[in-house]
């Protein structure tokens, strides 16, 4: 298969990488990632490894290809989507945090399959990325239901070696992924803790508030979520990545950028189109935003 990978930074270049083992990956990143790439190839370490000569490059339009993931930030999505429809490339999918795949189908002809991944992943330097846990990429078709196309993504993957489940309840499984980010993501970012330390707290009592709105706006949208489903899917996580630091923790540990918009600040937006207001992920999302302008971020 001819995949492009469209924003390869930590987990673009971890799942390139694999893919690259067996199929035909070309890298869409930014320099000096992509020149030492090009010349020197790809260092997979840590919980996989591999050494791959995939294709890299800075140039974003023009490419043509079977299959293109999308692996920017959620908050680069809408200019990654515009690049991609000036490629030629017959089927997308995204593997990112958030609620990202409406605007990649909002601007795009080719069909849209949603995604999730629980690899873990860091760019370690230009031309090396560590696996820093192995865990696995779901996906399927974005209604929901059997799908040949996610069928022979999902067959490309597995023969590359990355674990990977083709899914029929993809709209409940993004909505269980949204509540559990917009509990956990934003309280730990905002209180600077890892994620076990919501077991138990008053902090944690935040996350599941936020998660029960999550599953309460899910059923607006008629997806099957339970508030009990949300909740202990937040408890399994914070229980299961106890040491981790959540994603928006690094981010805004580092001062980067957060992706608040597309996981609070999608539940207010959403929550807002059917006239129900959801003041936990309201909060959450104007002190993570205050925070952003504070650090010019945004
Ligand atoms: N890193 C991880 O372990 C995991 C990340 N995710 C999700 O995957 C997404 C990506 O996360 P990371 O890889 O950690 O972020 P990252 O910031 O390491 O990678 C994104 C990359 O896209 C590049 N990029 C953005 N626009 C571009 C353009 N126009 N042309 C070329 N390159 C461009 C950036 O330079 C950056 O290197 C996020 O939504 C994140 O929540 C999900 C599961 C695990
Ligand atoms: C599941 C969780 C909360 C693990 O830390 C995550 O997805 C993230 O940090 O973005």
């Amino acid at each position: 298969m001819r995949i492009l990978v469209f924003g390869a930074g930590s987990l673009g270049t971890l799942v390139g990488g694999l893919l690259a083992s067996v199929h035909d990956v070309t890298l869409v990143a930014r320099d000096p990632h992509a020149a030492r790439v090009s010349a020197a190839g790809l260092d997979v370490v840590g919980a996989e490894s591999a050494h791959v000569s995939p294709a890299a490059t800075t140039t974003e339009t023009g490419h043509s290809a079977d299959l293109a993931l999308v692996t920017v930030k959620s908050f680069d999505t809408a200019a990654a989507a515009d690049a991609l429809a000036d490629c030629d490339v017959d089927a997308v999918l995204s593997l990112q945090n958030g609620l990202t795949e409406e605007t990649l189908v909002s601007r795009l002809d080719a069909p849209v399959l949603a995604g999730t991944a629980t690899y873990g992943a860091r760019l370690v330097e230009p031309g090396r990325v560590e696996c820093t846990g192995v865990g696995r990429v779901v996906l399927g078709a974005l209604d929901g239901g059997p799908d040949a196309l996610a069928e022979r993504v999902g067959k490309a993957f597995r023969a590359a070696g990355l674990n990977t489940l083709v899914a029929t309840d993809m709209p409940r499984r993004r909505w269980e992924k949204l509540a559990v980010n917009a509990g956990i993501n934003a309280v730990t970012a905002l209180s600077r803790v890892e994620n076990g330390a919501l077991a138990g707290d008053d902090a944690g009592e935040l996350a599941h508030r936020a998660a029960r709105e999550t599953a309460r706006v899910a059923r607006l949208e008629r997806v099957s979520l339970p508030n009990r489903v949300a909740r202990e899917a937040v408890d399994r996580v914070v229980e299961k990545t106890a040491a981790n630091r959540s994603s928006m923790l690094q981010d805004v540990a580092a001062e980067k950028r957060t992706e608040v918009d597309a996981i609070n600040g999608a539940v207010v937006d959403i929550a807002a189109e059917h006239g129900f207001e959801v003041p936990t992920n309201r909060t959450l999302a104007a002190l993570l935003r205050a925070w952003e302008r504070g650090a010019g971020l945004r």
